[in-house]
């Protein structure tokens, strides 16, 4: 029972703020709060209008702590897949996401939501496995080293057990897994025309194109859950593009990553003797001006940190300006590289609290 009185407290919250800020008139949010009473009494949980679905996803990024990227979020793109019920049509789903974000390289921030895990005639839990729609495999050698993306390793496993052959290269896309309650996870290959990926060229270095480096175009996060008024959507994959030193300073430079920097020094003749000529340093600003240049090179969506800093600040003065308390926290919203040449650096008063709607991440299915 308090279950439910949980959920009704979170349902009522989410519906005032939905019809308050949207303008809507209050007699009509009074006989929306009786009818989602009503349907608690009787079922135990509720659904949401395509409205409120999409007005508390949009919400949910705006509360996102760990957000730098909001300033946009009214402009999420938000596709209604609440009646998908198959694995099949779950994947079919998924991929029309990948080609509509993509938009040919003009990258379209949107989010997929699948049914939450109180739906009425809910066949079981939809959890995606995957981190992300799109990644890079990972497999450990028989020398006990890793081909690929290290941070895939143990998806890679799953996948493999499941059935899976990877091709075995550095940057082999990995399958969609998806499984509905306890049924066995079902595997589906990406098409390679749906997956758009960036070769990685410096400006004015041609030894730095020979080291091959590349990335896929866009970002698909899908493990977290949205949680929107008392209700959970567990398979809610969403997308927005990326910052630059996301790639180039983490994901391409991390030691248990893919651990690029000696090379990227040797392509610039740096001297990796001694830290004091900070050949890391320069490694990073090379990598990741060569990021920033392929994807635009490319018309592929990106943001630069330092313009990506000044949108977080502009969003913050925006949501200030509008009466709303600004969620954030300071150590992830400062860039992986030159952070404090960034204004986020030096501002003091960011408070993160508890608020929903938002995304949360979830126990992992495997
Ligand atoms: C439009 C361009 C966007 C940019 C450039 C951007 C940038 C970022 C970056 C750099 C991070 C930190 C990631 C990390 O350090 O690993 C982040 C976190 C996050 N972003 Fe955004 N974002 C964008 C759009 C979106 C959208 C559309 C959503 C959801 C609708 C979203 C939700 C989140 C969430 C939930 C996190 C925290 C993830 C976690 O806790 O692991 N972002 N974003
Ligand atoms: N640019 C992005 N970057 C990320 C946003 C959220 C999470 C991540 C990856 O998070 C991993 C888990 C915690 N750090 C790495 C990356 C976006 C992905 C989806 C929408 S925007």
């Amino acid at each position: 029972i308090n279950e439910i009185a949980i959920i009704e407290n979170e349902a009522f919250e989410f519906v005032r703020q939905f019809y308050e800020e949207t303008g809507r008139p209050s007699n009509e949010m009074q006989s929306r709060l009786a009818a989602v009473e009503a349907s608690l009494r009787e079922t135990g949980t509720y659904s949401h209008t395509v409205d409120e679905l999409a007005f508390g996803a949009r919400v949910a990024w705006r509360n996102n702590a760990r957000c730098i990227g909001r300033l946009f979020w009214e402009s999420l793109e938000v596709i209604d897949c609440r009646s998908v019920r198959t694995e099949d049509r779950i994947a079919e789903a998924l991929f029309n996401h990948i080609a509509f974000a993509t938009n040919e390289g003009r990258i379209r921030p949107t989010i997929t939501v699948f049914a939450p895990d109180s739906a009425e005639d809910e066949e079981g839990m939809i959890r995606i496995w995957n981190h992300q729609l799109v990644r890079y495999a990972g497999y450990r050698t028989a020398e006990g080293e890793i081909l690929g993306d290290p941070a895939s390793v143990d998806f890679t496993e799953q996948c493999l057990r499941l059935g899976w052959e990877g091709k075995g290269t550095k940057y082999d896309v990995l399958p969609l897994v998806i499984q509905i309650g306890n049924r066995q996870p079902r595997l589906y290959e990406l098409p390679s025309h749906l997956v758009k990926e960036v070769s990685l060229v410096h400006p004015d270095n041609s030894a730095f194109d020979e080291l091959g480096l590349r990335w896929y175009a866009v970002p698909i996060l899908s493990d977290m859950a949205l949680e929107i008024g008392g209700l959970r959507y567990t398979a809610a994959p969403f997308n927005g593009w990326y910052m630059g030193t996301e790639i180039g300073a983490r994901n391409l430079s991390d030691v248990n990553r893919y651990d690029e920097l000696p090379r990227v020094a040797d392509a610039f003749g740096f001297d990796r003797s001694t830290n004091a000529s900070l050949w890391k340093d320069r490694s990073l600003v090379e990598l990741n001006a060569a990021v920033i240049h392929s994807f635009k090179a490319n018309g592929v969506s990106i943001v630069d940190h330092h313009t990506a800093a000044e949108q977080f600040m502009r969003f913050a003065k925006r949501e200030q300006d509008n009466g709303r308390e600004v969620n954030a926290r300071w150590s992830w919203l400062i860039p992986p590289m030159s952070p404090a040449a960034t204004p986020v650096w030096h501002q003091e008063n960011l408070r993160e609290g508890r608020v929903r709607p938002d995304f949360v991440a979830q126990q992992r299915p495997y």
